[in-house]
């Protein structure tokens, strides 16, 4: 794993000293980047290994263990990682031989490692909920290396507890394991945060100018979660309705030029709606020809951007009489991307670096 920025402390820095440290011990701030995870590979085995740890987190299926595990193991286990090895074999990085989201994040990484240069202290790395790098294996190459304070940052800008709470689970869960653990903050979720706003209005207006069709009507596609755990309390929705909401106002857009959906179902039960595919359907029946979608809720491209909204969408827009289709990437590592990440890094390690 690529590292840049793992410079050994020797001298207590100015803003340390103002913070009350100790002028005898350094301090060494891990700055963690966390992501979902993906798999290793596209064949069955990685496939497996990863869905298999994906699907096990209570997090993510809360159902009682005794009914889930039968279903996993002997139905979802058996079909889903042919099925979903082919959507990511049509956009792996072959080059390096990873999945779209590896790529960004570690790129994010070494940016930010870049940007965080004049910190002496601070050293910045990535880790993955699921499949690698493991958060366990990154926290502890942090503590080893002699950080004893470490910033989290779950990648996503709205908070929901099958992604924030489970990144923040897996860190707490590595350092259960060790004697002396480091401290640790969490970056906050950053749905409403005028940087992150800013960065998806820029790079909005950035795509629609490289296209050679004016949108209808835009998509806010945000990937969906069971309405049982809204319903129970997850504040995602909310969050992800905010999001449009400062977009729109950000853009100068009234509420029919701008829509919130969500995408990316899995299994039987009811999903936050509106469904983006039943959307662009519904769209294109209605007679709006040209659409774009954006996914606001996801800091890299990846499989649910690139092949379910990029692939999928766009071939079901199509399908049902649609025209023109585009897809807005990801804030992924751009300068906009780079600078909501510092922004709310630098943040967190007030006091601290
Ligand atoms: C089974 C339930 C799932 C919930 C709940 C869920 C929530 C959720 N996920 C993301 C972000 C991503 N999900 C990604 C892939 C993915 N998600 C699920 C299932 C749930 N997600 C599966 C089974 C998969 C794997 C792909 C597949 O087989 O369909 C990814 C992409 C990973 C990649 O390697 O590219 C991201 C990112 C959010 C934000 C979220 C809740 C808010
Ligand atoms: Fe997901
Ligand atoms: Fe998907």
């Amino acid at each position: 794993m690529t590292n840049t920025a793992q410079t050994a402390v020797t001298t207590v820095t100015p803003s340390a000293m103002q913070a009350g440290q100790s002028a005898a011990r350094p301090v060494k701030v891990g700055v963690m980047l966390l992501n979902l995870g993906t798999p290793d590979g596209t064949e069955f085995k990685p496939m497996w290994r990863y869905l298999r740890e994906f699907l096990s987190d209570p997090r993510i299926v809360e159902l009682n263990r005794l009914i889930w595990y039968p279903i996993l193991y002997g139905l979802v286990l058996t079909v889903r990682p042919k099925k979903s090895g082919e959507n990511y074999a049509r956009i792996w990085n072959r080059e390096r031989n990873e999945s779209p989201l590896h790529t960004f994040t570690r790129a994010q990484s070494e940016k930010l490692a870049a940007a965080l240069r004049d910190l002496p202290g601070v050293t910045v790395d990535w880790a993955m909920r699921y499949g690698n790098p493991s958060t366990g294996s990154v926290a502890k190459k942090l503590v080893e290396r002699g950080c004893d304070r470490i910033v989290s940052f779950p990648l996503y800008p709205q908070y929901s507890a099958t992604t924030t709470a489970t990144a923040n689970d897996q860190l707490f869960r590595a350092l259960m394991k060790m004697r002396r653990a480091p401290a640790v903050r969490s970056v906050p979720p950053y749905y409403d945060e005028p940087v992150y706003i800013e960065a998806l209005a820029t790079s909005t207006r950035n795509h629609l100018t490289t296209l050679d069709f004016e949108p209808e009507m835009i998509l806010a596609s945000y990937h969906g979660i069971p309405k049982a755990f809204s319903d129970r309390g997850d504040p995602y929705r909310r969050h992800c309705l905010e999001t449009t909401r400062l977009l729109r106002e950000k853009l100068g857009w009234g509420e029919d030029r701008l829509i919130t959906t969500f995408q990316s179902r899995f299994g039987a039960q009811e999903w936050l709606q509106p469904y983006t595919d039943a959307t662009v359907e519904k769209l294109a029946k209605d007679g709006i020809r040209r659409i774009a979608v954006i996914n606001p809720g996801f800091s890299s491209d990846c499989i649910e951007t690139l092949d379910e909204i990029g692939r999928e969408v766009r071939d079901e827009f199509i399908h049902a009489g649609g025209e023109k289709f585009s897809h807005i990437p990801c804030l992924n590592d751009s300068p906009e991307g780079m600078a909501v990440i510092e922004t709310l890094v630098r943040r967190e390690l007030a006091g601290w670096a």
